[in-house]
């Protein structure tokens, strides 16, 4: 058995909860109303940001009650640490984009660059109608591209690394069912 790093149980024996979960499911029933009252009809294609967004599309999408398309893109910038880098593409979309009605689901706008580079890719394909949901927004004054902020947000944390929910501290805790910061990060 590979065991897990040393400082993985510890990390999350210290964190700070930053958000419950019946916190977290009050803003995603939040943000599926509002998504819901602008897409519903248009027939979109609901893309899952690998890896982060995984755990809040999972839960969004049961709480939109009319067609569409569930699908994934793999953009990382993080490669399991706590400070971004460039971007790697690992999976572009599958699907046509053009004239379609897309919903992009992460877990968090922190720096922003990863969602720029997904926006200007859906521009590039010449998508119809284009939204971003993000369970998490990062305060700070360091937003990569000021100009792009999501259409459905969640919540909002302080400047601090967090996990849960499907945001990895070192790949680990994507799993917790809160959200969490690391102590003193
Ligand atoms: O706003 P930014 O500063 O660009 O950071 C946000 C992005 O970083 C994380 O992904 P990560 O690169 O960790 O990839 P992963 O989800 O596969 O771990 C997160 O899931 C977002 O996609
Ligand atoms: O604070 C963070 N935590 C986890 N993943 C992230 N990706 C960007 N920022 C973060």
């Amino acid at each position: 058995m590979t065991p897990v790093p040393g400082d993985i149980q510890q990390v999350m024996d210290e964190a700070d909860c930053l958000f419950s979960e019946s916190q977290i499911e009050v803003a995603i029933d939040r943000m599926a109303k509002e998504i819901s009252n602008d897409i519903s009809g248009k027939n979109p294609i609901v893309f899952s940001v690998m890896n982060g967004g995984l755990v809040l599309t999972g839960k969004l999408v049961t709480k939109l009650g009319f067609p569409l398309e569930v699908s994934y893109l793999h953009a990382t910038r993080y490669r399991n640490e706590t400070r971004g880098s460039e971007l790697d593409w690992k999976a572009f979309p599958a699907q046509q984009l053009k004239d379609r009605t897309i919903l992009i689901v992460d877990d968090i706008y922190d720096e922003g660059a990863t969602l720029g580079a997904i926006v200007d890719h859906c521009r590039t394909e010449q998508v119809g109608d284009l939204h971003v949901a993000v369970l998490l927004n990062k305060l700070h004054d360091r937003k990569a591209r000021p100009d792009i902020l999501p259409d459905y947000i969640g919540l909002e944390c302080e400047d601090r690394f967090v996990f849960g929910f499907g945001m990895d501290y070192k790949g680990y805790w994507r799993n917790a069912p809160g959200i969490y910061a690391v102590k003193g990060m």
